[in-house]
């Protein structure tokens, strides 16, 4: 099950704080992310695509649409979401199949700040573990002024949200005002905390469809780890291209590498457009094969998704009847 916010341990708070010089001005960390080596296009996606032809099959297979399941932030972010289908949706949540209650739940429910408290009362009852993610700061664009980013933010914690997925202002981002980013996350962090001083997880998101080159979406990597997030989620789902395996590449090896240089472990969640079993797997194996087991855990790796657990269902149980299920067996999103 997914734990609280992560606590740094001493040593990492203080190479994390001995990094401040990074931050300190504008020069100072367009310096610090413009000096990361860049990104070899060629050779990430030749990397990506060998790591998707692995073959896994049987016992292997059987366990990794189980961790997949389990690593589902189910999501609906539409115009039209009503207390309704969340509440519906919180139920498939808790109980994925409900001919089969060996199926995993999943991490979490994704909804907008004002289905929040309806969500987690849904999740009350044997949805326990179950964590409600709210999308905030103006998603899925980004444009509003901090104080309403703030706000929103705020509300959704107050409703009772275990995670905020913000989103990072791309303008400001692709314009070069890194550091106005970095406090905007830096203030989204801060707004996460409860009265009692516990906080919501915070997922930082690039839009990396929007964000033009590789290059950026490392250096947006490094801005937001630095920033304080708990999480660097790829997209919103609302774009023409939202994740992807080369672009997910980018995120897991700038997770690793900051491990390495800071001590502090961040959670990574590709997001939008991943619908097939066959797809997931292929990021699981992409997750052992650059980070080890240490993130395969619904605490460090998430896949953010509206209809990938039905496929997740489907094969599961062609697994284990041998046939696939009629059309009616998942409910439809
Ligand atoms: O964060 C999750 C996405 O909004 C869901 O996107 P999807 O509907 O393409 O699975």
């Amino acid at each position: 099950m997914p734990t609280t916010v992560p606590a740094y341990g001493k040593e990492a708070a203080e190479r994390l704080a001995s990094m401040a010089d990074v931050t300190a001005d504008d020069r100072a960390l367009r310096r610090f992310l413009h000096g990361l080596p860049g990104v070899d296009a060629v050779g990430l996606q030749a990397r990506a695509a060998t790591l998707g032809t692995r073959s896994i099959k049987t016992t292997a297979k059987a366990y990794a649409i189980d961790l997949a399941i389990s690593m589902i932030d189910l999501t609906t972010l539409e115009g039209a979401d009503t207390p309704g289908k969340v509440r519906s949706l919180c139920v498939k949540g808790i109980h994925p199949d409900p001919t089969d209650r060996t199926a995993p739940q999943v991490a979490a429910i994704c909804v907008y700040g004002d289905m929040v408290a309806t969500a987690k009362e849904a999740l009350k009852g044997g949805g326990s573990g179950i964590h409600v993610a709210a999308v905030a700061t103006a998603f899925p664009s980004g444009r509003a002024a901090l104080p309403v980013k703030l706000a929103d933010t705020r509300d959704a914690v107050a409703a009772g949200a275990d995670e905020i997925d913000m989103v990072i202002d791309r303008g400001a981002f692709l314009s070069g005002r890194y550091l106005d980013v970095f406090e905007e996350i830096r203030q989204v962090k801060d707004a996460c905390v409860r009265e009692d001083g516990t906080a919501a997880h915070l997922k930082v998101i690039f839009e990396t469809g929007e964000l033009q080159t590789y290059d950026n979406v490392r250096r947006a990597s490094w801005l937001a780890m630095l920033a304080g997030a708990d999480f660097i989620k790829t997209s919103t789902g609302k774009v023409a291209v939202n994740a992807t395996p080369p672009v997910t590449l980018v995120l897991l090896e700038a997770v690793r590498d900051f491990r390495a240089a800071v001590g502090v472990q961040v959670g990574v969640k590709p997001a939008g457009g991943i619908r097939t079993s066959k797809d997931a797997i292929k990021y699981l194996v992409m997750v052992n094969e650059t980070l080890g087991g240490e993130w395969l855990s619904p605490d460090w790796f998430r896949f953010g998704a509206s209809s990938l657990l039905n496929d997740l269902l489907m094969q599961r149980q062609k697994l284990s009847t041998g046939r696939y299920s009629g059309p009616d067996y998942v409910t439809v999103d």
